[in-house]
């Protein structure tokens, strides 16, 4: 690779745990394209590969086999380089329970050249009214601000962040999102993961999917829902109600569930055949895909009726 327009590029990237008959393959041939100035996020359920890849990514650990830029550099052979210029944020941190927090980020700020001053850190991240509690007094939401604040007090124009909300109310939740877009706004490169897939809706520009090692789908949110199928429920007690063609129909108790690949076409035929038959269709919700309903169906691999481009 001689030309890195990316924050992040992997081809073939593959991580395996162990040697010979225990070898365990967690990351399988992955080619991540992440762009400067924008925030992606990293999907996948528990397994699926997303810590394995962000630690190769972190020079944590090296790549079995493929080729791994981060920031232009190799993030092992030039780690003191990509830690310069790069914030990590792990899902779990260690601090001195006896300091306070504002004593932590000071530390923290010694260790990184162009610190961000304590109090602007302490601001950015709500935790002046903390400044002087120790940190074993605090909250895990509260504790997981302060991990945020360490990983952004050395201005990094690429941001890492595993889990970055895991464990924070909805209100804090909301005041990470405005920070991540306010680092985006500022130039910064954020790759994130989240189990949240509302989260990733808010922010990322691009998203991938990972599923048992391997990406399998990516784009932005709008590329991986199109071609989804939407979904159609409603209760009748009129079996013999005549069904608009070109759905998937199946039976959950006493609700009738379509899946349909063009909602409006077939919303619309089926709100007139019951109007035709004078049936009313009881608790009606029409709905798009969203990137939950997606996310659900790859990670159980289920076949759709219109397959999305596969990444
Ligand atoms: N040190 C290790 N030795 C052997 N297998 C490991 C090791 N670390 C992780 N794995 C396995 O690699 C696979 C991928 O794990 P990884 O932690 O990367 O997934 P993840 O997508 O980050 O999951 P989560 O959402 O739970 O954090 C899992 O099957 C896991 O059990």
């Amino acid at each position: 690779m001689t030309d890195f327009p990316f924050a992040i590029e992997t081809r073939g990237l593959r991580r395996t745990y162990g040697t010979g008959a225990d070898a365990f393959e967690a990351v399988r041939g992955i080619d991540l394209q992440v762009r400067r100035g924008q925030v992606h996020a990293l999907l996948g359920v528990n397994g699926a590969g997303k810590t394995s890849t962000l630690e190769v990514l972190e020079g944590l650990a090296p790549a079995t086999a493929g080729e791994v830029r981060v920031l232009g550099l190799d993030p092992v052979a030039d780690r003191a380089q990509v830690r310069r210029r790069t914030g990590v944020l792990l899902q779990h941190s260690g601090f001195v329970a006896d300091l306070t927090v504002r004593e932590t980020l000071k530390m923290w700020a010694a260790t990184v050249t162009g610190a961000r001053p304590v109090e602007e850190s302490l601001e950015m991240l709500d935790l002046s009214r903390l400044a002087d509690t120790r940190m074993r007094g605090l909250s895990g939401g509260e504790h997981r601000r302060v991990d945020l604040a360490c990983t952004l007090t050395g201005r990094p124009e690429l941001v890492v962040l595993d889990e970055p909300t895991t464990g924070l109310d909805p209100e804090s939740r909301r005041a990470v999102w405005r920070l991540v877009r306010d680092l985006r706004d500022s130039g910064a490169t954020v790759l994130l993961t989240t189990h949240y897939l509302e989260e990733a809706e808010q922010l990322a520009d691009q998203v991938s999917i990972m599923r048992a090692g391997e990406v399998v789908r990516e784009g932005t949110v709008a590329e991986i829902v199109a071609g989804h199928p939407a979904e159609i429920s409603f209760r009748t007690p009129r079996r013999d109600l005549p069904l608009p063609a070109g759905a998937e129909v199946s039976h959950d108790g006493g609700t009738t569930v379509l899946r349909v690949a063009d909602l409006q076409p077939v919303l619309t035929d089926l709100l007139l055949a019951a109007r035709d038959a004078g049936v009313e269709l009881a608790m009606l919700d029409a709905r798009s895909a969203t990137l939950e309903s997606v996310f659900l169906a790859v990670a159980a691999d289920r076949a759709e009726i219109q397959q999305g481009a596969p990444a």
